[in-house]
């Protein structure tokens, strides 16, 4: 659905890796970007014409070098920033091949119960219902 101003909402592919504890990967926004210094799961826009998996494999790369091996798409979320209407598309992978590095300078962190701030709006709700996923 567009929004009120007629926009139609861009899909983002975004990621969540955990590691058998259950600890997950988040990074901080670089410098630049709308909400810089902002915590979010790593992902990134879906170009025209791709699917939304090659697209979270591709920011995997570019942002990180990791290669997910499988991710299962978990929840999609849209949400009206002022800079843009997103339609998150929330997958979970287990399944990866490399360690993360910060390759576009960003900073990152695994969490357990997650304790970086401030996140990225549209992404707080995820957390409770991540939770209720790994300590049920
Ligand atoms: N990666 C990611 N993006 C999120 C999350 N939550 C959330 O609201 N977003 C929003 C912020 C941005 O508006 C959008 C992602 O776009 P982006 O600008 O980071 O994507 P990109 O890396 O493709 O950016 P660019 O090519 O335009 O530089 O999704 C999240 O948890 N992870």
């Amino acid at each position: 659905m567009s929004d009120k101003t007629g926009n139609k909402p861009i899909d983002v592919a975004v990621g969540i890796l955990m590691k058998p504890n259950g600890d997950v990967l988040l990074g901080q926004r670089p410098a630049g970007k709308p909400y810089d210094g902002y915590w979010e799961f790593p992902g990134g826009k879906v170009e025209t014409g791709e699917a939304i998996l090659d697209a979270l494999k591709r920011e995997f790369v570019e942002e990180l070098g990791v290669h997910i091996l499988s991710a299962s798409q978990w929840c999609g979320v849209e949400h009206v920033y002022e800079h843009a209407h997103v339609r998150l598309h929330f997958f979970i992978s287990r399944e990866w091949r490399g360690e993360p590095q910060s390759l576009e300078g960003q900073a990152f962190a695994w969490q357990g119960v997650v304790g970086v701030s401030p996140l990225l709006p549209a992404t707080i709700p995820l957390l409770e219902w991540l939770d209720q996923l790994r300590y049920p």
